[in-house]
């Protein structure tokens, strides 16, 4: 797990790393940019494009010196260099890459104070003008510069962090942020491009490693944690030889309605694809013929209105329930039951979502480790409205906390909330994904782990990936815009073969 920084965490990493490994500031800033160029010539590889580097006179107008001697040491020719001189502060890594710079044959302006932005000729700018060191919205001088390279229709590649955009805290959807087509950042992607409200400013990111203290990162303690592939892959265990249905758990999924059995019958069918030993679903009765055509793996309890039906609820090793259930009396009647009978660790999705939501004193009735699966409408329901993704992020960590349960807060990057205050960022999924359905694929997935005996955390971030995964290895290679929910469960066991 990659521990994600607040901007004074990386500083303090930063002037850690300095003083403790054998690398000085500038060589450091001079690995940081070899890091970006290594990135840049991916995307761009045509060296006759013109580039305009726009420096600042901190660090990251440092790294953009940098950045331009080393591009144009790759035979990148048509480089011209910006120093935006709206300060008279000026770092001393700056001061040196400036140095170095005079002896190459690259031309370089200055945009003085006051000045009105020259010409700009060039296809590509590179933004080196401010990073992590924000400490206040754009004004002045800097507001009026952004505001015009924004109408400049050119392609923008930012260094770390787009100008004016703060990488932790509120965004303000207003923000003057000089736009980003790509930002090749440091170390870790920045929480704030985690969330929704980053998607006006930045079109995508790249995270280069530049080696930065990694003992001293994970002393930080970090709440806010990044998942990659490895992560996954040290949690997934094979089936072993004399393993039976018996071994992978017995899954019960109460879920759908007359109307909305498709909900029911694509969360058993993913729950069945990522390997629970058993799944039953409790459906109504007007929807057996649709689960028995759908897949036969499935076998079901049949719920009659009104009437309770016969579950023995203890002989399930896991329970999910919600997905297309409705929101009607036997509903609530259904969720009351489980939550006064069942003492493991249950999955809540949809509508039982939107029940706890209708009657909050439920939320203290959920056996402790149990995992909710809201997407933002149905966390807003359940704690109240927000106005940003940041509040919600840190809401997500106090109800964890304070219900000792498991959020799956469903997004582009889907958080995982944990009881002790972690979250961990999902690195997989994309757009084809938005198609509804997808998430009662996502809480069979979880539910199955849940049965194998992966613990909640592991089920929810293992789940998570998973799913996303499916989705992305379906739609990423012949870069389709839409992939059906049914599709990604049926992908589940390739997904886990190729990890395993
Ligand atoms: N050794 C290091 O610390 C490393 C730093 N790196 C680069 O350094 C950057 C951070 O550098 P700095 O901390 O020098 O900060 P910046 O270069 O982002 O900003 C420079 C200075 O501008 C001022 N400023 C902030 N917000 C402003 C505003 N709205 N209007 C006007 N002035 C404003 C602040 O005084 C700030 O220190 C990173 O984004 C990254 O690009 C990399 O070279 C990696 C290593
Ligand atoms: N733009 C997107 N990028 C990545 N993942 C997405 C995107 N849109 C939706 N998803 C994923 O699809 C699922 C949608 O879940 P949800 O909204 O609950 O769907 P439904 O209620 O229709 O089943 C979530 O897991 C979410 O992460
Ligand atoms: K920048």
């Amino acid at each position: 797990m990659l521990p994600l920084l607040t901007a004074a965490q990386i500083r303090q990493v930063d002037a850690y790393t300095i003083a403790n490994e054998p690398v000085s500031s500038i060589d450091l800033m001079e690995r940081a940019s070899k890091a970006f160029v290594s990135w840049f010539v991916n995307h761009f590889p045509d060296k006759r494009n013109t580039i305009s580097v726009y420096c600042g006179t901190g660090n990251n107008g440092g790294d953009g010196l940098a950045i331009a001697s080393i591009l144009y040491e790759h035979g990148y020719e048509f480089i011209n260099v910006k120093i935006v001189r709206f300060s008279n502060k000026v770092s001393p890594d700056f001061a040196e890459n400036l140095q170095r710079l005079q002896s190459l044959n690259l031309t370089t302006e200055s945009i003085e104070q006051g000045q009105t932005a020259p010409q700009e000729t060039s296809d590509i700018l590179i933004d080196a003008i401010l990073g992590s060191g924000l400490n206040k919205p754009l004004a002045g001088d800097y507001l009026e510069l952004v505001n015009h390279l924004n109408t400049l229709d050119k392609t923008i590649v930012a260094v770390d962090v787009p100008t004016g955009f703060y990488t932790d805290g509120e965004v303000d959807s207003d923000a003057a942020v000089l736009k980003a087509d790509l930002v090749i950042t440091f170390q870790q992607p920045k929480i704030n491009f985690l969330l929704p409200e980053s998607a006006p400013f930045i079109k995508c990111w790249e995270a280069v490693n530049i080696g930065l203290h990694e003992v001293f990162i994970e002393s930080l303690q970090s709440p806010y944690l990044w998942v990659e592939e490895k992560d996954i892959k040290a949690v997934l265990k094979p089936r072993s030889r004399f393993s039976h249905k018996g071994t992978f758990g017995h899954a019960l999924i109460i879920a759908g309605q007359a109307k909305t059995m498709g909900a029911a019958l694509l969360c058993s069918s993913a729950c069945v694809y990522a390997g629970a030993g058993l799944t039953t679903a409790c459906i109504p009765e007007s929807g057996l013929t649709a689960l028995n055509s759908y897949q036969a793996e499935i076998m079901a309890v049949v719920r009659k209105a009104y009437e309770m039906p016969e579950l023995k609820l203890d002989s399930y090793s896991t329970i999910a329930i919600g997905p297309g259930l409705g929101k009607d009396e036997d509903a609530l009647a259904l969720l009351q039951y489980v939550l006064e009978e069942y003492k493991q660790p249950i999955v809540v999705d949809a509508d039982a979502l939107n029940l706890l939501a209708e009657h909050p004193r439920l939320m203290a009735d959920l056996p402790a480790g149990s995992i909710l699966t809201p997407h933002m409408k149905e966390f807003d329901r359940l704690f109240g409205e927000h106005s940003n993704w940041w509040q919600r992020l840190q809401t997500l960590q106090q109800k964890t906390q304070e219900l000792n349960i498991y959020i799956v807060l469903k997004n582009s990057y889907t958080m995982v909330g944990c009881p002790d205050g972690k979250v961990y960022f999902n690195s997989t999924s994309n757009a084809a994904m938005a198609v509804g359905g997808m998430g009662d694929v996502l809480t069979g997935v979880i539910t199955a782990l849940l049965g194998q005996k992966y613990t909640p955390e592991q089920a929810c971030v293992t789940g998570v990936y998973l799913h996303g995964k499916a989705g992305d290895e379906l739609a990423l290679p012949n870069r389709l815009q839409v992939v059906l929910p049914g599709q990604v469960a049926a992908r589940i066991p390739a997904t886990i073969a190729k990890l395993l």
